[in-house]
């Protein structure tokens, strides 16, 4: 084992699908020193007693924006990767960036990293004759819709597309064809589906469907502890998965 110190980290919804997943990560990983452990009921104030620990945070809005208003205080810093966010979230999380080091990402795996680089690429390559229509599929479970990712990809898409709005499903009501303006968004929503994300490139005589499936959680844990050792390191400021991997763009 290295004698590099270990990062210090913190688990906020340990007791989530994803927190669980964590914490058994961070245990099995010899980088990481997981000094505590907070979920629904717990006093956010408690990171207080751990300055210059990373809070890794897969909860909710109110944790996302209670975890942002204690860390400047506290002293520790961020890596966020709940989704659904609030405006007051996302103010909050601007705020602590002023002070300490904050990393969010609505998806932290690499392969939908590399998936937003491929979609940007795409809709360049095929010019505006392509129609764009996404769509996610996730477990019954999950509350918000779209998700943080297909709100993320679609993102990409507008800015590669120039002006596009988002039409999220299709009104029975409404008959008229769609524009070769918007994008089409559709969220599945059952059993135990971890997350799949497909953008659908519709064109005259031929598509492409540009897809990443996660298949279990880790991925996106892998992907958090490693944003929390590299974050150990950087000075206050907001990051994302642009930062910790590059664009990769050609
Ligand atoms: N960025 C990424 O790569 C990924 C993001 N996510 C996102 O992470 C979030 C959590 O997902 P998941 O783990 O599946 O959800 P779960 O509902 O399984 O877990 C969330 C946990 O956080 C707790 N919690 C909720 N609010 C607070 C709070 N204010 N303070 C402390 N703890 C709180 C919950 O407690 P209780 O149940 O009692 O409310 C629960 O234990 C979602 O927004 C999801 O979309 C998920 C996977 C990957
Ligand atoms: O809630 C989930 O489970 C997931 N949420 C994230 C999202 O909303 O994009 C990431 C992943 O798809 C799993």
């Amino acid at each position: 084992m290295s004698d590099a110190p270990r990062t210090r980290v913190a688990i906020v919804g340990s007791a989530g699908k994803m927190g669980q997943t964590l914490v058994r990560l961070a245990n099995e990983d010899p980088e990481i020193e997981l000094v505590t452990v907070l979920d629904q009921g717990d006093a956010m104030s408690a990171l207080a007693a751990f300055p210059g620990a990373v809070a890794i945070e897969f909860s909710s809005p109110s944790g996302t924006r209670g975890l942002a208003e204690i860390a400047p205080s506290a002293g520790v810093s961020i890596v966020s990767g709940t989704t659904g966010l609030d405006d007051a979230a996302v103010r909050a999380l601007d705020e602590a960036s002023r002070k300490v080091p904050v990393f969010t990402a609505a998806n932290m795996s690499i392969g939908v990293h590399v998936l937003g680089v491929l979609i940007e690429r795409a809709i360049a390559m095929l010019g505006p004759g392509f129609d764009l229509e996404l769509v996610e599929a996730h477990h019954r479970r999950k509350v918000d819709a779209p998700s943080g990712t297909a709100l993320k990809l679609a993102s990409i898409a507008q800015s590669a597309r120039g002006a596009a709005s988002l039409v999220h499903g299709r009104r029975p009501d409404l008959r008229a064809a769609r524009s070769r303006e918007e994008i089409g968004m559709h969220a599945v929503r059952g059993g135990d589906v971890i997350g799949d994300h497909t953008l659908y490139l519709l064109g005259d005589g031929e598509r492409l469907e540009l897809t990443h499936r996660a298949t279990n959680r880790d991925l996106f844990a892998h992907g958090a502890l490693r944003a929390a050792k590299w974050l150990s390191t950087q000075p206050p400021g907001h990051y994302g998965m642009e930062h910790l991997v590059g664009s990769a763009s050609p």
